[in-house]
């Protein structure tokens, strides 16, 4: 006899994967949100190509973030991010993880709209502090004092990342979970859209 649970999982996936039909999957959100992570195993079950933004600006420039920064300057940086986002893009359906900053960038932002369904990974300071504290390779926290800066980055950007399609809460739940989360959170914006 089949396994009922397995049987409501493989179901989630499936219905997740018609709903997004041709369309890209991106996640945008804040440093720490959980975008690559949860995007890796999001392309996993949904079974399409997965490609984090950041890594692709990097395997591009063969530079990293941070050495691109301090060479080019965040608006260079910017520009890059647009046009790597944009071509990203084209081929859908993929799972797109961007940088924390991506969709802040009104041009990013615009094609980010046109390519597929956005999904806004929030999460509480907390919760982002606990995970970026770690590692010190985000040059926008290189400051006097990074809590304190991530805080004002979430102040600034939090009305704009909620002009994504849709919001899922990022917890402190195990990262298999929070892909879960965000496939039912697709499936029930299919049914809505469906509905009206
Ligand atoms: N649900 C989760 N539970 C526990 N740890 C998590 C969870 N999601 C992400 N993490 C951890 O938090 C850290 C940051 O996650 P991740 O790199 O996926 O974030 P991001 O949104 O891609 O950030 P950035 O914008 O800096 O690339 C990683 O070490 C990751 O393993
Ligand atoms: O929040 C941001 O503006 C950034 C986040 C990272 O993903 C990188 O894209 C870069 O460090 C900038
Ligand atoms: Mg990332």
């Amino acid at each position: 006899m089949s396994d009922p649970l397995l049987t409501v999982a493989d179901s989630l996936k499936d219905r997740a994967r018609a709903a997004l039909g041709s369309r890209n999957l991106i996640l945008v959100g804040l440093m720490g949100a959980g975008k690559s992570s949860v995007g890796r195993i999001l392309a996993s079950q949904l079974g399409i190509p997965f490609i984090d933004s950041d890594h692709e600006i990097e395997r591009v420039s063969r530079m990293t973030i941070a050495e691109l920064f301090a060479a080019y300057g965040e608006e260079e940086f910017r520009a890059l991010e647009t046009r790597v986002i944009k071509r990203l893009l084209k081929n859908g359906p993929r799972v797109v993880s961007t940088g924390g900053g991506a969709f802040v960038n009104e041009r990013t932002r615009r094609h980010i709209k046109k390519g597929g369904l956005s999904v806004w990974l929030k999460a509480d300071l907390d919760v982002l502090w606990e995970r970026v504290n770690k590692r010190d390779t985000r040059p926008l926290l290189k400051t006097e004092n990074p809590k304190q800066t991530l805080e004002n980055l979430m102040n600034a950007r939090y009305p704009i990342y909620a002009l994504a399609d849709l919001t899922v809460l990022s917890r402190d739940v195990r990262k298999e979970i929070m892909a879960d989360e965000v496939l039912k959170a697709v499936v029930e914006a299919q049914k809505e859209s469906a509905a009206s």
